[in-house]
């Protein structure tokens, strides 16, 4: 089924219509102004439209615009994916052989195409199990549909291709995903082998200690009331463990040539981030997308082309749990 959103970047109109609606007085209770200004909000609205989990996927939509990230066939992991929309948006982009793992800390319906761990991704058994998962090239990967014609009915056919044997799928490890962005087998060193991930997503916020409200986490709606603390140090210093623990990851998984994207909350310690980021990466850029809310502290790290032999100097900064 065609998605209206798959080249979507919010119009001129639409951005400014958005500036007009924010700038509403506040309530007092913070969730009741949460919801108003969901009500209100043009990019929430257009994501119930067009079917998006939540309006994070414009923010992505538009690195993805400018960055152009993904490729067909492509392995992505999404870390914090809930409830999801980051995760459609890649679906879309890498299909038809695509494989997308998310992972989150709170229980949630993943959308179609997508797999997903639950846990703490502090803790380094989750880190593991997640590993693991990618440590077999074709777990997680949709399965192949052929199609077949009768010649003498006229009838096609949809068949579902049995799973790729094992030893299929060890001789195809190592090849780069299609059109991916890996370099060539001749220029692949050997560190890079078990590298199995194009694409790093990290959306995530420390989730906030949840006193009220528990009726709205449900399966099929996980997305707490809001995500940050309101305590500007507490999110950064809290965003800043969680890029941490991303990148280090980065470092075992990525492939040669893969790119990381990584929200943060702004802060003293960002710049010490960005250093460490652009060690390991080609190019590292700061975005804060238009769809994300200006008074919001947020933004994201945009880093691209994983350089080949770089040390991993941000293992003794990871806040792991176990
Ligand atoms: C802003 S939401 C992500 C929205 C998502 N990108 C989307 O498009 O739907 C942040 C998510 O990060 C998750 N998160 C925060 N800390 C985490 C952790 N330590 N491990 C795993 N998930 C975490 C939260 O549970 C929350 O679902």
């Amino acid at each position: 089924m065609p998605r209206p959103w798959r080249n979507l970047v919010p119009s001129r109109q639409f951005r400014s219509q958005l500036q007009t609606l924010c700038s509403h007085p506040r309530n007092s209770s913070s969730s009741t102004r949460w919801k108003s200004r969901q009500g209100r909000d043009s990019y929430a609205r257009e994501a119930k439209v067009q079917g998006l989990k939540s309006r994070a996927a414009f923010k992505l939509l538009e690195i993805d615009a400018k960055y152009k990230l993904f490729k067909k066939g492509q392995t992505v992991v999404d870390l914090g994916y809930a409830p999801g929309s980051w995760s459609q948006v890649a679906v879309e982009r890498t299909k038809p052989n695509g494989r997308i793992l998310g992972i989150d800390i709170i229980p949630a319906q993943p959308p179609k195409g997508v797999s997903t761990i639950q846990g703490n991704f502090l803790s380094v058994g989750v880190q593991e199990e997640v590993k693991r998962f990618l440590s077999d090239p074709g777990r997680g990967r949709p399965k192949q549909q052929l199609f077949l014609m009768h010649e003498d009915t006229g009838v096609t056919e949809a068949v579902i291709e049995e799973d790729r044997s094992y030893i299929d799928l060890e001789r195809h490890a190592d090849d780069p995903p299609e059109g991916g962005s890996t370099l060539n087998k001749r220029g692949k060193k050997a560190q890079d082998l078990g590298k199995t991930v194009d694409v790093i997503l990290s959306d995530m916020s420390e989730p906030w200690e949840q006193t009220t409200g528990f009726w709205k986490r449900t399966l099929s709606n996980p997305y707490r009331m809001m995500n940050t603390s309101g305590i500007t140090f507490r999110d950064h210093a809290g965003s800043m463990d969680l890029c941490a623990a991303a990148l280090h990851f980065a470092h075992d998984t990525l492939r040669t040539g893969g790119h990381f994207i990584c929200k943060f909350y702004q802060g003293a310690e960002d710049k010490d981030f960005e250093r460490e980021l652009k060690k390991m990466f080609r190019t590292v850029h700061r975005e804060k997308p238009e769809s994300s809310r200006s008074e919001s502290k947020e933004a994201y790290f945009v880093a691209l082309w994983r350089k080949v032999d770089v040390e991993d100097s941000s293992a003794s900064d990871s806040n792991e749990v176990t």
